[in-house]
């Protein structure tokens, strides 16, 4: 059983005369910057010239330096900028900036974990990793709450580099819900293998499949959305408070019966053999070189994918139908 932290396991003290230097300001940058500020850090923002979200971080209330100038001022350097541009940034920026005992700080291990970063001896390296959105970090930190963090150490120059990453999981609300301790790789194999076949690309193809197959039988594309699209997180909202068993008690047992028989219809032996070949593509580094490569290229494939996803047909009916959610405001997390 992995060893998990609590908020009385982590001293907040310990950040105390500390400089953070929160480098990004995307959806991790933005919610860890102010969910440590407001709980008594201080932290400054590294950008780079021309970022559109400098103004942003200073209208919020941050001194706003170029990622260099925010790692020289630092004693704590948070890289949240995105994975596949880390490296260039360490080598231009950070490096040249490092001082003997700051803390080298990750959301995600995959710079570390793929060699795109070697930290020298004489730092620490820690990662406290989110298990959410960064929208979510931040909204949950206000609501009194946290997201569940992750924890891994892979180089402790000081000594004090696990006490620190969890004063840091304190800072941004993470140890309110729990921190889990784990390695830079398990974290980052992990988490690609979640968000490519389950989280993010499982649920989307499964969610596109069954739009597209009742729209192709003649149904209309609204009552397909609501069906395939809009009420997926009502049912995983009821399996995140009480799990399949909780879901399975509250829908009706015509549900639960058809649950029974045509899941497995659905995720087949092929489907687990397809999982199995993902993982091992993460595990053996396939997955990282092809996405390193393709940016190497100026990520033809991946734009071009990105632009064909975004005109699918669910996207135009889903984007007419969520104007219609009294309680949603449509798009805000796309408008911002
Ligand atoms: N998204 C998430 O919820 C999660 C992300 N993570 C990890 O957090 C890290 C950050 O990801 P995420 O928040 O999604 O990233 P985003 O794409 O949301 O934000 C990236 C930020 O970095 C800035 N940036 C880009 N290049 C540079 C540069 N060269 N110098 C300085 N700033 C730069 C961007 O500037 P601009 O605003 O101008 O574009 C932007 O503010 C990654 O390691 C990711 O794996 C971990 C858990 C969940
Ligand atoms: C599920 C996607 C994620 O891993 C996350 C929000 O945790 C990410 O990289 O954004
Ligand atoms: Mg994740
Ligand atoms: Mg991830």
């Amino acid at each position: 059983m992995a060893k998990i932290f609590y908020q009385e396991d982590c001293n907040l003290s310990l950040l105390e005369g500390k400089t953070i230097a929160v480098i990004g300001y995307g959806s991790q940058g933005h919610a860890h910057a102010l969910n440590a500020k407001e709980s008594g850090c201080n932290v400054i923002i590294g950008l780079y010239e021309g970022s559109k979200s400098w103004a942003k971080a200073e209208a919020q209330g941050f001194e706003v330096y170029t990622a260099a100038e925010a790692a020289k001022k630092a004693d704590i350097i948070m890289i949240l900028i995105n994975d596949e541009k880390q490296a260039a940034l360490y080598k231009e920026s950070i490096e040249p900036n490092l001082e003997e005992g700051n803390m080298l700080m990750f959301a995600h291990g995959f710079a570390i974990h793929f060699n795109q970063i070697i930290a020298p001896k004489n730092v620490d390296v820690v990662m406290i990793a989110p298990k959410g959105p960064g929208h979510t970090v931040r909204s949950q930190y206000q609501e009194g709450k946290g997201v569940p963090c992750l924890i891994a150490v892979s180089q402790d120059a000081t000594g004090k580099a696990h006490d620190m990453g969890l004063a840091y999981a304190l800072a941004i609300g993470g140890a309110r819900a729990g921190v889990l301790q784990t390695t830079f790789r398990e974290e980052t194999e992990t988490d690609l293998f979640g968000e490519q076949a389950v989280l993010c690309g499982g649920v989307t193809a499964l969610m596109k499949c069954g739009f597209e197959t009742l729209v192709e039988a003649g149904y209309e594309p609204e009552s397909a959305y609501f069906e395939c699209i809009h009420e997926m997180k009502l049912i995983v909202d009821l399996i995140f408070e009480s799990g399949f068993e909780g879901m399975r008690y509250s829908i009706s047992n015509t549900a639960e019966y058809g649950d029974y028989i045509t899941g497995p219809k659905i995720i087949t032996d092929e489907t687990k053999k397809a999982m199995k070949q993902v993982l091992s593509d993460i595990q053996q580094g396939v997955f990282a070189r092809n996405w390193l490569l393709e940016n190497q290229v100026g990520c033809p494939n991946f734009k071009a994918t990105r632009r064909r996803e975004a005109t699918h047909q669910l996207e135009e009916v889903g984007t007419e139908l969520r104007k219609l959610y009294s309680w949603n405001d449509s798009n805000k997390l796309i408008d911002n």
